[in-house]
């Protein structure tokens, strides 16, 4: 099933030209630069924008042609913004009950205690809204739109408004809500940490048009990938996420690939990702390579890995492009100089070193 845009507009200097589709089915992240037509796009899938000429559909639904229009009330949606827009005068229980009343019995598939435990609300139920951090105020309005059992989730930037600790707070809710509900979702945002952390896609967007629509490992595939504009390379890895040993260490990956994560709140590091594992995101430049297996040495993760390639990045940095033994791709971030020291080639089997504590953030 998929869901399925087709929408041309000019407003101004502003031109929107998309014509794409993508499966109605995990997570799919609209990610581009502020003004490229993210929230333009997302309007029209809600049916809030009515551009002519337009075409919606969602699977074999029928959203909007030329001869039907089906009003946003009546596609069923979830939608969350920036900022929460709480009723003030009701509670976070009539907050999160005030779509569900109006959601008809049959068509409810989720109920209150279950999406007050995936929000974490369970000890917040009884209070006032205006007595909620914005972190809080963020996962009620989470709750409230799940609540109306909806069978799309459109989110446009939900975490953009709050810091950056309470958004590391809220993003393991966000994905085991992804994961849980089994309701597909659209997620705005220009932040690449929330795409590596929750989306199973991209849709790239540039001045009102796709760039490039993608899995997440495809996107991240790219040595110069829009999502590592920021921070650099990094890595997605995904895997089980095993109990704390008597240092606090937990173990992540299987044999042979297996991390040592040191998280007091795993919650800062890992997010479930909507398909059960934990992902764990590793930035390029926090792994060294060495040779040989060092022995005294502090770092705890010592992965074999084999070089599938290098490439040269601007300002004097070689990416190693390598896959651990799982299969999984590791990247990391070396200077010219060590790449020569060590005479890294392709094909060549070397020892990734990861800090513990490099997986905390
Ligand atoms: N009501 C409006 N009238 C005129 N121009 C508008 C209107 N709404 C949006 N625009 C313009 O349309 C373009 C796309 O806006 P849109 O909000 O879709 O971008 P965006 O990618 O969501 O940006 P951001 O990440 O900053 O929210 C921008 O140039 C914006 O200025």
């Amino acid at each position: 099933m998929n869901l399925q845009i087709k929408a041309q507009l000019q407003r101004g200097d502003f031109r929107l030209d998309v014509d794409t589709r993508w499966p109605a089915q995990g997570v799919t992240a609209l990610f581009g630069r502020s003004g490229c037509g993210k929230t333009t796009l997302l309007r029209i899938i809600a049916g809030l924008e009515r551009v002519r000429g337009a075409q919606v559909w969602f699977g074999d639904e029928c959203w909007q042609n030329d001869s039907q229009w089906v009003a946003v009330e009546k596609r069923r949606l979830g939608l969350v913004f920036q900022e929460a827009s709480l009723l003030p005068h009701l509670s976070v229980t009539g907050n999160l009950l005030y779509g569900y009343k109006r959601t008809p019995s049959t068509l409810r598939r989720l109920q209150l205690p279950e999406v007050s435990a995936m929000l974490g609300l369970e000890s917040l139920l009884s209070r006032p809204v205006d007595a909620l951090s914005g972190g809080q105020k963020q996962r009620v309005a989470l709750g409230r739109a799940l609540l109306c059992s909806p069978q799309l989730l459109l989110l446009d930037e939900p975490l953009a408004a709050l810091d950056t600790q309470t958004k590391r707070e809220i993003m393991p809710f966000l994905s085991r809500l992804a994961q849980a509900s089994g309701i597909p979702m659209v997620l705005i945002t220009h932040a690449p940490d929330e795409v590596q952390r929750l989306a199973d896609r991209v849709m790239f967007m540039c001045d009102g048009r796709v760039d490039d629509l993608c899995t997440l490992q495809q996107a991240m595939a790219k040595p110069d990938s829009p999502l590592f504009a920021d921070e650099g390379p990094s890595s997605v890895l995904e895997g089980e996420l095993g109990i704390a040993d008597e240092h606090g260490a937990r173990l992540f990956g299987p044999e042979g690939s297996q991390l040592r994560v040191q998280a007091p709140d795993d919650a800062n590091t890992c997010t479930q990702t909507s398909t059960g594992t934990t992902r764990l995101r590793v930035l390029a430049r926090d792994v060294s390579v060495a040779l040989d297996d060092p022995a005294r040495i502090s770092i705890r993760n010592h992965l074999v890995v084999t070089i599938r390639q290098l490439h040269d990045l601007p300002g004097n940095r070689v990416l190693l492009d390598t896959f651990m033994q799982d299969g999984q791709t590791l990247l990391i971030e070396i200077t010219p100089w060590s790449a020569q020291r060590l005479a890294l080639a392709a094909g060549q089997r070397v020892f990734a070193l990861i800090k513990s504590v490099a997986l905390m953030r």
